[in-house]
C-alpha cells in the first residue's frame, strides 16, 4: 500500500561488483535486482547484524521476500544505491490508486474482463478518486495512528471535508446535494452503490480502531439529526459545523448498566420548572469519537419512556479514554453527564418516542459494517495469497501444500459470497423508498450483518493458522492478520450482535408468512 518514497538511482552495477562487497566495513545485496548498500544499516536493521553478514555480496531476494513485507523496501528505498548491469526490477510495488493485480485482492466488478450490472461509469470514477486519496491520504496516517492510539488529524479531517468525502459518510440524500463529489461526480448521482464504495475503500487502511475514528461516530449520528429535528435551524447549523469537519459528534446510547437493551438504559433527561431546558444526568459506555466529539445524540429516559436528545458538550460532560482491543484512535469514550443543562429545542423527534429514532439508522449502520468487514476480508485474502506464494517451507513455497490450498479456496468463497448477498441487498437499498427498506430491509441486513462477522471469524482463523507466528505479530509480515483476528470481532458485536441479527432475520420472516396452512 505504501508508495515508494524515492526513485531509483540510475547507476549499475555488475553482479561480481556487488560480491566484492562483502563485508562489514562495506556490506552490499541484491534484492530483486536492486543493489543495497547495508553497510550503515547493519546495527539498526531489526533483524539483526548476523543475518546480514551472512547474504554479504549475494543476490538476497528470496530470503528477503521470505522474511518482510514489500513496503519495507519502499520504506528503505534510500539504501539502494543501483541496479544491475541487463536487469530490471520485477517487483510489482503499489502506486497510489492502483488495483491490486492479485486474483480475489479486488471485487470482481474491478477485475479486467469482468462485468457487473450494477455499477456504472460514476461509480467506477468515484472508486478510482478514493482509492488514491485513501492511498495517498488516509494510508500514512491511518497507519501511524493504528500504532500510537492518537486520534485524526484535524489537517486529514479538512481535506476529507474540502473534498465532500465527509459529507459521503451520511450516505445518499439532501446534504448532498449541490456537492461536487471526488472523481467529479455530483452529489445528487450519489447512491448506495457509491455508499458501498466509499465504504469499502475507506476500510483499505487496514486500520481498525482508526477505521472507527474516521467520522464513523458522525456517520451514525448526524443522520438522526438530520431525520429527526424538530428546529430546522439548529439542524442546518450543526450539519455544516460537522460536515466541514469544524465540529464532531457521537452517538450515545450504550451504558454499563444497557447495551442493545435500551429500555435498561438510566440516564434520565428531566424539564426544568420553566419548561426550556432538560437535566441531562447518567452515564454511557463503549461511545466510539466519544473523546472528542462536540455533540453527542444521546438516548435518555424521560416522563413515560425513552426520548434522544443532541446534547453539546460543556463543563458538565466528562468523556474518560476506554481502551479495548483495537486503537485507541477510535476515541471510544466512557462518558459522565452530571446535570448538563440542553434546550429543549435539542430533543429529536417526539418525547417518549426516542426508539423509533435511534431504530431509524440501524438498517445503514449495519450494512456500511458490512461493507468494510466485506473489503477486510477480501484483504487477508490477497496477504494469504501473496505469504503463500512467497514464504518457501519445507523446501518450497506454502501453496504447494494442499491444506493451505484449501483454507483459501474456503477463504475466497466466503469472501465472495458475502460481496455478492451484499451487492444485491445494496440494488434493493437502491430501489426502495426509505419506508419500503424500513420494513423490508431489516431482516435481510440482520442477516447479511451477521453472516458476514461469522465467515470474518472462519477468514481470521484460517489466516492466522497460514501465518503461524506472524499471524500472532503485530509487525512485519503477518500485522495485517493479526490485527483482523484481533479486531474482526467489533463488526460482530457493534450495531448488532450476530446472534441478536440473526434472530431479527428470521422474525422479520415471521412476520411475513402467510397467515394459512401452507
Ligand atoms: C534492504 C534490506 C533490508 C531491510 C531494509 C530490512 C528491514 C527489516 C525490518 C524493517 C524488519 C522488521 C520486521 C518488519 O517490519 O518486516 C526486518 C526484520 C528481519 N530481517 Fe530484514 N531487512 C533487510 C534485509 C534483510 C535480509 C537480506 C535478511 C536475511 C537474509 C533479513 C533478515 C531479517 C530477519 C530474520 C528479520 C526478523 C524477521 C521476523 O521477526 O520475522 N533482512 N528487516
Amino acid at each position: 500500500m505504501a508508495q515508494k518514497t524515492s526513485q531509483t538511482p540510475s547507476r549499475t552495477l555488475t553482479r561480481a561488483e556487488v560480491a566484492k562487497n562483502n563485508t562489514e566495513d562495506s556490506l552490499w545485496c541484491i534484492i530483486d535486482h536492486q543493489v543495497y548498500d547495508l553497510t550503515d544499516f547493519v546495527d539498526a536493521h531489526p533483524g539483526g547484524s548476523v543475518v546480514l553478514r551472512q547474504i554479504a555480496g549475494q543476490d538476497a531476494t528470496s530470503a528477503f521476500y521470505n522474511l518482510h513485507r514489500q513496503e519495507v523496501l519502499q520504506k528503505y528505498a534510500s539504501l539502494c544505491i543501483g541496479t544491475i548491469e541487463g536487469e530490471k526490477a520485477e517487483v510489482i510495488s503499489h502506486q497510489a490508486g492502483d488495483l491490486s493485480r492479485v486474483p480475489y485482492a479486488e471485487p470482481l466488478w474491478l477485475t479486467p474482463i469482468f462485468k457487473s450490472p450494477y455499477y456504472s461509469e460514476s461509480h467506477r470514477k468515484l472508486q478510482r478518486a478514493v482509492r488514491e486519496f485513501v492511498d495517498r491520504d488516509i494510508y500514512p496516517e491511518a497507519q501511524q495512528k493504528e500504532e500510537d492510539g492518537t486520534y485524526i488529524s484535524q489537517e486529514l479531517v479538512d481535506k476529507m471535508a474540502a473534498n465532500n468525502l465527509l459529507a459521503t459518510r451520511l450516505g445518499p440524500g439532501k446534504h448532498l446535494a449541490g456537492r461536487t463529489l471526488l472523481g467529479g461526480i455530483p452529489g445528487e448521482e450519489f447512491d448506495y452503490f457509491h455508499d458501498l464504495i466509499v465504504a469499502q475503500e475507506l476500510s483499505r487502511a487496514v486500520s481498525r480502531g482508526f477505521q472507527d475514528g474516521n467520522a464513523s461516530g458522525m456517520m451514525i449520528s448526524l443522520t438522526a439529526v438530520r431525520q429527526w429535528a424538530n428546529d430546522a435551524a439548529l439542524r442546518d447549523r450543526v450539519t455544516d459545523e460537522c460536515l466541514s469537519g469544524r465540529k464532531f459528534m457521537c452517538l450515545a446510547i450504550t451504558e454499563a448498566f444497557a447495551g442493545s437493551d435500551v429500555a435498561g438504559i438510566r440516564t434520565t433527561a428531566t424539564k426544568t420548572a420553566d419548561g426550556k431546558h432538560y437535566v441531562i444526568n447518567g452515564t454511557k459506555k463503549w461511545i466510539t469519537n466519544g473523546m472528542f466529539a462536540d455533540y453527542f445524540v444521546t438516548g435518555c429516559r424521560t416522563g413515560n419512556g425513552f426520548s434522544v436528545i443532541l446534547v453539546p458538550r460543556d463543563d458538565n460532560v466528562t468523556t474518560r479514554k476506554i481502551k479495548t482491543s483495537y486503537s485507541t484512535a477510535a476515541a471510544t469514550a466512557y462518558i459522565e453527564f452530571d446535570n448538563v443543562h440542553v434546550p429543549v429545542n435539542h430533543l429529536l423527534g417526539k418525547e417518549d418516542q426516542g426508539f423509533i429514532v435511534i431504530m431509524s439508522n440501524f438498517n445503514h449502520e449495519r450494512w456500511a459494517m458490512t461493507c468494510g468487514v466485506a473489503r477486510w476480508m477480501r484483504t487477508i485474502v490477497e496477504e494469504c495469497l501473496k505469504w503463500s506464494h512467497q514464504r518457501i517451507v519445507f523446501g518450497k513455497p506454502l501453496i504447494q501444500q494442499p491444506v493451505i490450498r484449501q483454507k483459501l479456496a474456503a477463504m475466497i468463497s466466503r469472501t465472495e459470497a458475502v460481496q455478492a448477498w451484499l451487492e444485491s441487498v445494496t440494488y434493493q437499498m437502491c430501489n426502495l423508498d426509505y419506508a419500503q427498506q424500513s420494513k423490508l430491509l431489516g431482516g435481510p441486513i440482520g442477516l447479511l450483518k451477521s453472516y458476514a462477522t461469522r465467515c470474518a471469524h472462519e477468514v481470521a482463523d484460517d489466516a492466522v493458522n497460514i501465518f503461524g507466528g506472524r499471524g500472532l505479530t503485530q509487525s512485519g509480515m503477518g500485522k495485517v492478520v493479526e490485527q483482523f483476528h484481533r479486531t474482526y470481532k467489533f463488526d460482530a458485536i457493534l450495531g448488532g450482535a450476530e446472534e441478536v441479527l440473526a434472530d431479527l432475520g428470521v422474525r422479520q420472516a415471521m412476520k411475513q408468512m402467510p397467515k394459512a396452512m401452507l
